[in-house]
């Protein structure tokens, strides 16, 4: 799957509650549930960077959130993808754990 170059076990199929700033941004990208997997949120985040076009068309490894909701919700106003786990801190302080 696209995650298989993530370098850090995700356990992506756990289910998370985003919070509601968050919610907002997954709903924006087509999610329609309050409960997801660590999959799809960072499924419907890539959407919603590529839909709102905030990553550098130049390096594309580079995303610039400082004038969009984004950037509020990780409280960064840029990041790189390639610094996985930098982002999935900054993703899971918008998500509480849900026990399945
Ligand atoms: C491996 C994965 C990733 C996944 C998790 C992490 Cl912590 C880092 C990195 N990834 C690699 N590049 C991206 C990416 C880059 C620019 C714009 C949008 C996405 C992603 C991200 C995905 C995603 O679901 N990615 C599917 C395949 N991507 C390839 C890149 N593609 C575009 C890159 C920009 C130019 C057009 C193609 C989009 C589909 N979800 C994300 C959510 C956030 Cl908060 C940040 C980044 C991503």
């Amino acid at each position: 799957n696209c995650f298989s170059s993530a370098p850090i076990n995700t356990d992506s199929e756990k289910l998370v509650r985003p919070k509601m700033q968050l919610q907002t941004l997954l709903q924006h990208a087509g999610a329609n549930k309050d409960v997801l997997t660590m999959k799809e949120v960072i499924f419907y985040l890539g959407q919603y960077i590529m839909d709102k076009q905030l990553y550098d068309k130049k390096q594309q490894h580079i995303v610039h959130c400082a004038d969009d909701a984004l950037g509020s919700v990780l409280g960064v106003d840029s990041f790189s993808v390639k610094e996985p786990r930098v982002l999935f801190a900054m993703i899971s302080k918008n998500l509480v754990a849900v026990k399945n």
